[in-house]
């Protein structure tokens, strides 16, 4: 198990019934640095040398991706919830393990984008996450999260993996 295992809380049926929740709280309030860190790692000084922007999906991965642009001094770009956004350029409607939604995004530029999030369990969000950015005009690079529940997806995109820090296989 991974060493920042022990500071993840696993919290029976939350939000719903039968969703077994992986609070990361506890990780980002006593081990913050070495969590972006850990996430900046997964990718090579050549990877992050042709990104443009870090794209975060609200609300758990602005922490992250804004945590990275400013690391790598690149630009924070956001996925949203719907109505928060002027000037909304593209919506997709998706699932995710407890529930469904939209997401929106602002139009985009050329530009080449790493997307990221705290975790990702049936890549509904994800998925979402990178048709919006190709739809809006964004070169998908990379897919980054700090936590991957690969017992509820087999995710690709476009034949690109999500590169994750911490995984648990049930
Ligand atoms: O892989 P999936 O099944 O799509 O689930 C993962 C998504 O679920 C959570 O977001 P949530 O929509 O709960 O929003 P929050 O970040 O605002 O808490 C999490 O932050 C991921 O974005
Ligand atoms: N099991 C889970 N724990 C934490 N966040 C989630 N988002 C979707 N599923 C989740």
């Amino acid at each position: 198990m991974h060493p920042f295992a022990q500071y993840i809380d696993n919290v029976p049926d939350f939000p719903k019934s039968g969703i077994l929740f992986r609070d990361v709280s506890p990780l980002l309030r006593q081990k913050f640095s070495e969590t972006i860190d850990a996430m900046s790692d997964l990718f090579t000084p050549d990877e992050w040398a042709q990104v443009d922007h870090l794209v975060g999906i609200e609300s758990r991965g602005f922490i992250f991706a804004s945590a990275l642009a400013y690391k790598h001094g690149k630009g924070f770009v956001k996925v949203r919830k719907p109505g928060k956004l002027p000037n909304v350029c593209a919506t997709i409607a998706y699932g995710l393990e407890y529930g469904s939604d939209e997401l929106q995004m602002q139009k985009g530029d050329s530009g080449k984008v790493i997307i990221c999030d705290d975790l990702i369990a049936t890549g509904g969000s994800m998925k979402a996450a990178a048709d919006l950015c190709e739809q809006v005009g964004y070169e998908v690079v990379g897919l980054a999260c700090l936590v991957d529940l690969k017992a509820l997806n087999d995710f690709e995109w476009h034949g690109m993996r999500v590169r994750s820090v911490i995984q648990y296989e049930d």
